[in-house]
């Protein structure tokens, strides 16, 4: 009898210890216990935030809790998400790591910017590369301005005008991904080493197959990531042949340098925590040209996709922004001017001219507001000390917190009526472009701080650019837009993975003179 009484006494110690650990402790005793719970089993249990994440709910139920119980929540036992403007400066300034979630976006078994947790080798490979991401290194670029030129004479504008002469829709979700890589491809190797994903469908097909395999973890994916390294891996090998030797050229296609390629490769050699041989080198370089291919297109896609919906459901916006269009010089009439030094590299307006145009800027800004193609949390954990946020204080080291652009962007403070698509909120403010103070500091659609999208300058450079050709040559109208709503995933297109649209050449251009 004393036996079971012992045993029995132990049971209940050991229930009466895990229900104190597992529930008592973190819905009553924790600091974070005082911080709303998005749902009532929050405190204690990890699985309503699963589950909603499971069944690609996330974001949007987040976001509800936020607008129901105020700018911190708590999703889990030891989880919170944080929506305000200085909760966002804290987490993404202040040393708050990524957490293990993104080593998914690891290529090569190699780190890159992305899946790299640590801040110092971080910091390191982002100083590498970062300066041709900037802003007047891109505009100033002759190779970006070779490729673009390239890109839209020879391969986007004759594409969308014989489906336009033929009066065939076309499925802008594939081609805009087609896009991304080929402008993407083209400034990290070059014009004549980047893919041709515009133009060779078969290839284009093949490749995002695999990448879709990949992504979703899907039967096979292992395979499926390995041969989109080697895929890449072949491109790498193309652009390092050419920078080595200098006079491989074509006849027909003005060539340009593997910009970030060449950059990265060079600048291994400054950093004696580097890789040194060949083959390391390769491979270190190699994940980070995968991760901007990666990183880059689809964001890129969705945003393109967005964009034109939002102005093929507005006529009179097209009219406008055409009309904006017409006062670059030269104009994106196709085809495009050539001088005859050189017949083959088409001109283009000054990439500066085109970024302070204010309605072509307004409507970019506002789908990215929008849409962002990364509406998702962007989690990190708190460091080691633990931290203060929003006023509740003491919360331990090794919490995870996020921030998601889809929540941000609907402040109703800085973006009144934020579900509606109104470009001219970004036409208030100093020189009408860029909207108002609040509006910036409430933007998040490329993250902040030193975690900050290292391609934004290139996204936006280049969609402003493909933008302005299309609505320079074609008005579009809608042909099938069903299930253009944004899905609930980390990166997010269109659920239906699809917009089909018809193109319609301008026969009336009005071309305006300029004084020489
Ligand atoms: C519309 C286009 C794009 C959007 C909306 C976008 C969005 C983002 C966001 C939100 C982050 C931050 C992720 C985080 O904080 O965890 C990020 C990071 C990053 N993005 Fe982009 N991106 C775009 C285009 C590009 C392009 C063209 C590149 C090509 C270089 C690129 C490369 C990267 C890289 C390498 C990072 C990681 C940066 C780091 O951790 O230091 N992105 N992007």
């Amino acid at each position: 009898m004393a036996l079971p009484l012992l045993v029995v006494s132990v049971i209940a110690a050991l229930f009466a210890l895990l229900i104190y650990h597992y529930v008592i402790l973190p819905a009553f005793l924790s600091p974070l216990a005082i911080i709303p719970n998005a749902h009532f089993t929050s405190s204690f249990l990890p699985t309503w935030i699963w589950w909603q994440r499971r069944r690609g709910y996330e974001t949007r139920t987040i976001y509800a809790a936020h607008q129901k119980l105020g700018p911190v929540v708590r999703l889990g036992p030891s989880e919170l998400s944080v929506c305000s403007v200085d909760g966002l400066r804290q987490i993404y300034t202040a040393g708050f790591e990524k957490t293990p979630w993104y080593g998914e976006f690891i290529n090569f078994n190699t780190p890159n910017l992305v899946s790299m947790k640590e801040h110092k080798p971080h910091s390191i490979q982002k100083r590498m590369i970062s300066n041709v991401y900037s802003k007047s290194f891109l505009q100033a670029s002759p190779d970006l301005q070779i490729a673009s030129g390239v890109l839209l004479s020879e391969r986007l504008l004759p594409l969308l005008v014989s489906m336009a002469r033929k009066d065939k829709p076309i499925n802008i979700l594939p081609l805009a991904q087609a896009a991304g890589m080929d402008f993407m491809s083209a400034y990290l190797f070059g014009i004549t080493n980047s893919t041709d994903f515009i133009r060779d469908i078969k290839a284009r097909e093949d490749y995002f197959k695999l990448s879709h395999i990949r992504l979703h973890k899907s039967s096979g994916w292992q395979e499926a990531a390995t041969k989109i390294e080697s895929y890449c891996l072949s491109l790498c090998k193309a652009a390092e042949q050419f920078s080595h030797d200098p006079l491989i050229t074509t006849t027909s296609t003005p060539r340009s340098n593997p910009v970030v390629y060449s950059k990265m490769y060079t600048m291994l050699d400054k950093f004696p925590s580097m890789p040194t041989t060949p083959d390391t080198k390769r491979i270190r370089v190699a994940s980070e040209m995968l991760d901007h291919l990666l990183a880059g297109h689809e964001t890129s896609a969705i945003t393109i996709t967005y964009v034109l919906w939002e102005l093929s459901r507005r006529p009179a916006l097209q009219s406008r922004l055409r009309a904006e269009l017409h006062t670059l010089s030269p104009l994106l009439t196709f085809p495009l001017t050539k001088t005859s030094e050189d017949p083959r590299t088409p001109l283009l307006p000054s990439p500066h001219d085109i970024d302070n145009l204010p309605l072509l800027n307004a409507v970019l800004y506002e789908v990215f507001r929008l849409y962002p193609a990364v509406p998702a949390p962007q989690p990190r954990i708190t460091p080691p000390g633990g931290v203060t946020i929003e006023n509740y204080p003491n919360i331990p080291a090794g919490v995870t917190v996020s921030t998601s652009a889809y929540c941000v962007h609907r402040n109703t403070d800085a973006f009144p009526d934020p579900e509606t698509f109104k470009p001219e909120r970004w036409m208030q403010g100093e020189k009408g472009t860029g909207g108002t103070e609040a509006m910036r500091r409430w933007f998040w659609a490329f993250g902040s701080g030193g975690r900050m999208c290292v391609g934004s300058n290139f996204a936006v450079q280049t969609l402003k650019l493909i933008t302005a050709s299309i609505y320079t040559n074609f008005t579009t109208s809608i042909i099938d837009d069903e299930g253009i709503e944004q899905a609930d995933s980390y990166i997010a297109g269109p659920v239906g993975g699809k917009l089909i649209l018809k193109f319609h050449e301008v026969t009336n251009t009005v071309r305006i003179s300029y004084p020489t």
